[in-house]
């Protein structure tokens, strides 16, 4: 059959696809980007035919009919690999549930542990060669194809098609059925202004950067600013080997900052698993060769990222305690966002030759009442999550100043780590590490 009676054959509109569902399945929506809209939308028509059906998603960016036609969470239970904003809304009603993952080993999980019976993504219309590109969030998927019972694409014409390693797409082959979308505009995540605490973290991570370096950054507000101020730095033949693009890397790319030409692998090319940005990131990834797509077990491998010379990672984190330990994921129990790769970079960055990770914080933070709270504890809140353990965490970053927790015993953390707090806190910090036993009496003030 050639490819053109193969679509024919396989295409159907997303409300037969919906139907196909039945009461009890577990679908698993494309990640980020690529989570289907004309599918969720026909899912939300079926909400009282059915009961007890998962919905399992990552960072999600378009809000879920499905998931909003049901109150009750009886019928549709919301789980999410890594909370954004929409997962924490969600997650405050009820019935919405983050998954604890260590992102590299995410197409482990739906390869063993996770069953599947709907996988269902966006992508790019089928190309001549009969494969629908998904580069955007490769992520897991090769996983999720390998072991879903159905695959539904969901076709959109303004993904764009990104060059990659492997797991960027799939064949027709491969597809069970073929639903022709409504061609809605990729969600858009506008980088976040640079502020003055910004630049004063990123002028010292500047100081420990050099030419040829291989830049990650993370997700959230401060690493993409700091990609930003690194575009408008001297700094030059820098690579890039990350698990998410924003438009930083476009930034570093179009200012001359990167060229990859030092990278022993992926020469010349940025290595990611997914994307989220603007259209301006989204029209740069598009049949673009210096981009290069794999999914998350190649990214975020500490033996491939940490086989990378001078890699230097930044990110973000929601608190950190005198000991070093780093929760980047949550307020207490409430879940913010994941470990998602933090995790991963950290181990990576140390195990590179000359590699560097920083996590980068502003030292304070204002509540919902308009306190301002101390970003460094002494420990963190109860019940809080621990993404990096104290024996992971390197340099930490806040507009006071840089540490470096590396072979520093306790009393040198807690020193180290109440210098660079906001001065307004040093003193009662003291107190507290006093009382833990951490702080010696000839410790610097
Ligand atoms: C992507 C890669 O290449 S791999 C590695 C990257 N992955 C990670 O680092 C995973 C963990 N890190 C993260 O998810 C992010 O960096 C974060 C959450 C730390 C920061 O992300 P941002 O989007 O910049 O956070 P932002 O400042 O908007 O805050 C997000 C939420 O956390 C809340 N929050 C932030 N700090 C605190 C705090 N100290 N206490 C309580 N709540 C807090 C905010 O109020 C906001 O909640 P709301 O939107 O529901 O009101
Ligand atoms: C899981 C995606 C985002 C992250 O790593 O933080």
């Amino acid at each position: 059959m050639s490819l053109q009676d193969q679509y024919r054959s396989k295409r159907i509109t997303a409300r037969e696809a919906a139907r196909m569902v039945k009461s009890g399945d577990w679908i698993e929506y494309g990640f980020c980007l690529a989570a289907p809209r004309a599918f969720d939308a026909a899912l939300a028509e079926r909400c009282d035919d059915l009961t007890d059906v998962h919905i399992r998603a990552g960072v999600s960016v378009y809000p879920s009919l499905a998931f909003e036609s049901d109150p009750t969470g009886e019928r549709f239970t919301w789980n999410s690999w890594h909370f954004s904003g929409l997962d924490r809304r969600y997650a405050s009603q009820g019935s919405a549930f983050y998954i604890p993952m260590r992102f590299r080993e995410l197409p482990r999980y739906v390869l063993e542990n996770q069953p599947t019976d709907v996988f269902v993504t966006q992508a790019a219309p089928m190309d001549r060669y009969g494969f629908f590109n998904f580069g955007v969030s490769n992520s897991h998927h090769y996983g999720l194809i390998a072991r879903a019972k159905k695959i539904i694409i969901e076709v959109n014409e303004h993904f764009p098609r990104v060059h990659g390693g492997h797991g960027h797409g799939i064949h027709i082959d491969q597809v069970d059925h073929i639903i022709e979308g409504d061609n809605l505009p990729l969600a858009e995540l506008p980088p976040a202004s640079v502020s003055d605490v910004d630049k004063a973290i990123a002028t010292q991570v500047l100081a420990k950067m050099h030419d040829g370096d291989c830049v990650q950054l993370g997700i959230g507000g401060m690493p993409n600013a700091l990609g930003r101020m690194i575009a408008e730095s001297d700094l030059k033949d820098l690579g890039g080997h990350t698990e998410m693009i924003a438009d930083s890397f476009v930034d570093m790319f179009q200012a001359g900052r990167m060229n990859g030409l030092r990278k022993a692998i992926d020469r010349g090319r940025i290595a990611f698993t997914f994307a989220l940005g603007t259209k301006r990131l989204y029209d740069f990834l598009d049949e673009n060769p210096f981009v290069a797509s794999y999914p998350v077990d190649y990214t975020n491998a500490t033996e491939v990222a940490g086989s990378i010379d001078n890699l230097v990672t930044i990110n973000n984190a929601v608190e950190v305690d005198l000991f070093g330990q780093v929760c980047a994921e949550s307020s207490g129990t409430r879940q913010i966002s994941g470990t998602g790769g933090q995790l991963d970079f950290v181990i990576a960055a140390y195990r590179s030759k000359g590699g560097r990770s920083f996590i980068c914080l502003s030292s304070t933070y204002r509540d919902k009442a308009g306190n301002i709270k101390s970003r460094i504890l002494p420990t963190i809140t109860p019940g809080g999550i621990i993404t990096d353990t104290r024996a992971t965490t390197m340099y930490v970053v806040t507009e006071y100043g840089m540490f470096n927790c590396k072979g520093q015993s306790t009393w040198q953390r807690a020193e180290g780590l109440i210098g660079i707090a906001h001065p307004q806190f040093r003193e009662e910090l003291i107190s507290k590490a006093e009382a833990m036993g951490i702080w010696r009496r000839s410790n610097k003030r």
